[in-house]
């Protein structure tokens, strides 16, 4: 089933969330359109990974989410597993599996009822290992993998999955600049070409600017700004809600960088 024509990739309103009955979010209303990418900003404990989980029905919520037009409620796990690719923060990563099971197992929601995996499956895993540079460790043991490469391997998950939006919690930690570029890079050509639809966090605001075509500003669980990335990336705003002392400047075509003053 597909969701209305023409609706955004995700809709969130009115939505609260949090753990235990305790809301961490607090009446957020975001809109994001299909093919756009979306960065999730804001300081440690603002609410941002919290609400890519709400986004991914995986934590309590009140409000309405909805994907492609349909209520994230109505739909059952393989089907919103089909809609919502969702790479998180800190994975709990099995043992005893390699790193191509691992990716495998971002085909699931796709399985037949024999949940056997065909061979348009593999090429779909393999296409997202060669992808993220990951052919050579297809065969090791994912809890022998450096940070930075089991990161790539958890995106590469999460690009197996072949969801219209991904939702990407911070997936440039533990990463170097090269790989964390590379990375984006993919992303972005994803979106590009099969118009994907991105929804991330990113702590690192240079990135965030030259990667989404908007900014969402989350600080105390709240949105307190939202908008293309110079008119959220301002020094005023940032040292209100980070309590960060920076000057902005700015990139030949005209993308904010961040400078952080001493
Ligand atoms: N599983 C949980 N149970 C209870 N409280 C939680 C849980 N996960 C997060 N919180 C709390 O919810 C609040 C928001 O956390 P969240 O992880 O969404 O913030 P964040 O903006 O992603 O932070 P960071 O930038 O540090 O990753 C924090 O106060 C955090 O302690």
């Amino acid at each position: 089933m597909t969701g209305s024509e023409g609706a955004p990739a995700l809709q969130l309103r009115g939505v609260s969330a949090g753990y235990r009955g305790r809301w961490v979010v607090r009446d957020v209303d975001v809109t994001v359109p299909c093919g756009a990418w979306v960065a999730v900003i804001g300081p440690n404990g603002a609410g941002k990974s919290t609400l890519l989980k709400a986004a991914a029905g995986l934590v309590d919520h009140t409000g309405e989410v909805l994907l492609a037009g349909r209520p994230l409620g109505a739909m059952g796990r393989a089907a919103r597993a089909r809609a919502v690719g969702y790479a998180p923060q800190t994975p709990e990563l099995p043992e005893g599996i390699t790193v191509t099971d691992y990716v495998l197992f971002g085909r699931t929601p796709h399985l037949g009822p024999l949940a056997r995996e065909s061979r348009a499956d593999l090429e779909i895993v393999a296409d997202a290992l060669a992808r993220l540079d990951l052919a050579d460790l297809a065969h090791r043991p994912l809890r022998t993998l450096s940070g930075g490469e089991r990161q790539r391997a958890v995106l590469a998950r999460a690009l197996a999955q072949r969801a219209d939006l991904l939702l990407l919690d911070e997936p440039t930690t533990g990463l170097d600049i090269g790989h964390a570029q590379a990375l984006l890079d993919l992303v972005d050509e994803l979106r590009r070409a099969d118009g994907t639809t991105v929804v991330s966090t990113l702590h690192d605001l240079t990135l965030a600017a030259q990667y989404a075509d908007e900014l969402v500003l989350v600080d105390r669980g709240a949105v307190v700004a939202a908008g293309p990335p110079v008119e959220v990336l301002t020094a005023d705003l940032l040292a209100a809600r980070y309590s960060a002392r920076v000057t902005i400047l700015t990139t030949p075509d005209g993308t904010p960088v961040v400078a952080p003053v001493r």
